[in-house]
């Protein structure tokens, strides 16, 4: 097993590694590079998140991790990722598996054109062959932990779209948890909402955490701030600092990061 011991400002933890980013470039097409050699653990059930200045690279390295960004042609990770003992980049991993274990969710809340039932059902549907009963058991744990539960139960076959912004977004989470998951990237998923749906968002996440592992890129610094255990503060494609968020926005090691947490540029 792949664990550590770290010391934390109060106490010290074992920390086990989920996925580990090792050497990691990233390119678009021939002349863009988008990483240089990043390396990086994400630690189980904990929450990391990426920060730094727009154009960093944030949102690059989030799809790389499950491999979203093949959907597009010229697109070409380089180094090593692992999902436990998983090769993520190697040609043999079946990508349809390896996003069933890494699940994500997007910036803009983006439920399909159907019944909120159908929206979780349809993705489970893709992978598993399950009776009606036992559908309806797995659409109703996934709001549940999702925590829209209450807010749809005597609506479940009504269209996703008249759920608020807020709804939307914890029906996207439920859809990917659904699919039982190891890890959960989540892509600003709270930029387009207000901020009382940004709070649940919060809430949910620091809940997930009990269960899953959570990797999010963020603007929001104070969001970092308040909802990871772990942040990662990128610059030009590269990690310039990686630890507990505590001591990333408290006592920074790198003067790029400091300038960055204090506000100076970004
Ligand atoms: N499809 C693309 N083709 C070419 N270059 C791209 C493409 N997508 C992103 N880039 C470039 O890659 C770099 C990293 O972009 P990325 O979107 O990962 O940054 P980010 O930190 O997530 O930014 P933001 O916070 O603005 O979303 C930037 O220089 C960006 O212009």
């Amino acid at each position: 097993m792949n664990q550590i011991a770290l010391l934390s400002t109060h106490q010290a933890v074992r920390l086990e590694k989920r996925m580990d980013i090792q050497e990691l470039d990233f390119f678009y097409g021939r002349d863009k590079q988008a990483l240089f050699r990043v390396n990086l653990p994400i630690y189980r059930n904990r929450v990391t998140a990426m920060i730094g200045p727009s154009g960093c690279g944030k949102s690059t390295l989030l799809r790389c991790l499950n491999r979203i960004f093949e959907l597009y042609p010229g697109q070409q990770a380089k180094g090593r990722i692992l999902l436990d003992a998983q090769e993520v980049l190697s040609r043999t991993t079946n990508v349809n598996d390896l996003r069933a274990r890494i699940g994500m969710v997007f910036q803009k809340p983006t439920p399909f054109p159907m019944s909120i039932y159908d929206n979780i059902a349809f993705g489970i549907r893709l992978y598993e062959s399950l009776s009606r009963k036992q559908m309806d058991a797995r659409v109703q744990e996934a709001l549940e932990q999702a925590q829209l539960w209450g807010e749809v139960k005597d609506k479940l076959h009504s269209d996703a779209a008249g759920l608020s912004g807020g709804q939307q977004q914890r029906l996207c989470i439920a859809r990917t948890i659904a699919l039982k998951p190891e890890v959960i990237l989540m892509d600003e998923p709270t930029s387009a909402l207000d901020p009382i749906a940004t709070q649940g968002i919060e809430a949910l996440i620091l809940a997930l955490r009990e269960r899953y592992t959570i990797v999010i890129v963020t603007h929001n610094m104070q969001q970092a701030a308040r909802i990871s255990d772990f942040t990662a503060f990128m610059y030009l494609g590269e990690l310039v600092e990686f630890g507990e968020t505590e001591q990333v926005f408290s006592h920074p090691i790198q003067t790029r990061t400091r300038d960055y947490v204090q506000g100076c540029f970004g």
